[in-house]
């Protein structure tokens, strides 16, 4: 069996982990102690070294450690390994890859649209992003996605964050906002609303360093987020000057 290392045994590592126990032999690891988790799920723990001479490296740690990681693990890498990441931005992760890792090592950028609140019912249908960085293997990392039932799209770093520049970076700030609101679940509520709270139920787990990322690691994001706050702002300045206009003449 093909030994496939995860480093970073956070919330998607273990996610990846359950998937992929019964394809390969996985083994994990992660700054903080992951034994009981892999325990828990049933793979093996290892050290770095030994995870970076694995046939195929997951990188999932946070975007923010992910360079520094590279440089770790790059004189480890076996020539003819594949390398992935599952970053939630990916021209600053392919760039770093690339970079760092030696001509003789494949390499896959991809984002699985999806973590464990979206994924809890299973993997049926959910979206895999795909940017191929270097060699071929990308063919390879597509055919298994749909074996697993994911549906696979294939682009470049650059068109990915551009569409995660609505697609994440709006949703997650307005879902966020509203966690931390903690709108509440009323006995009265419109479709529209019990959309809002399902928007905070999936994102509601995720941490604050992801949100950091997906705002301040993808170059299309601020853009976006400035041209949402600036209509909410003219919305209701308008709202308030029209409500001031239809107000009732006082005598
Ligand atoms: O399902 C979850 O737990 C998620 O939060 C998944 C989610 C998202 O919905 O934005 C979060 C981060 C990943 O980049 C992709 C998907």
């Amino acid at each position: 069996m093909k030994r496939f290392g995860i480093i970073g045994f956070g919330r998607f590592g273990q996610l990846a982990a359950r998937h992929l126990r019964d394809h390969f032999d996985v083994v994990v690891c992660d700054a903080h102690d992951p034994v009981e988790d892999a325990g828990r799920i049933g793979v093996r723990t290892g050290s770095l070294a030994e995870i970076a001479g694995c046939d195929t490296v997951m990188l999932a740690v946070p975007v923010q450690a992910l360079e520094q990681m590279l440089a770790e693990i790059a004189p480890h890498v076996r020539p003819g390994a594949l390398v992935v990441d599952v970053a939630s931005v990916k021209m600053l992760p392919a760039r770093w890859m690339a970079e760092a890792l030696p001509e003789s090592v494949d390499i896959v950028a991809t984002h699985p649209l999806f973590g464990p609140q979206s994924a809890r019912r299973g993997l049926e249908g959910q979206p895999l992003v795909i940017c191929p960085v270097r060699g071929e293997a990308h063919h390879r990392v597509a055919e298994f996605g749909r074996t697993l039932g994911l549906k696979v799209s294939i682009t470049t770093p650059e068109e990915h964050d551009r569409e995660m520049a609505y697609v994440q970076a709006l949703t997650h700030l307005i879902g966020r906002t509203l966690v931390n609101i903690r709108i509440p679940d009323e006995e009265l509520k419109t479709d529209s609303y019990q959309h809002l709270l399902e928007l905070c139920a999936l994102i509601g787990d995720d941490s604050e360093e992801l949100f950091f990322a997906i705002q301040n690691l993808n170059p299309f994001a601020q853009e976006i987020t400035q041209q949402f706050i600036g209509q909410a702002n003219g919305l209701l300045d308008r709202s308030l000057k029209a409500g001031n206009r239809s107000a009732p003449a006082r005598n």
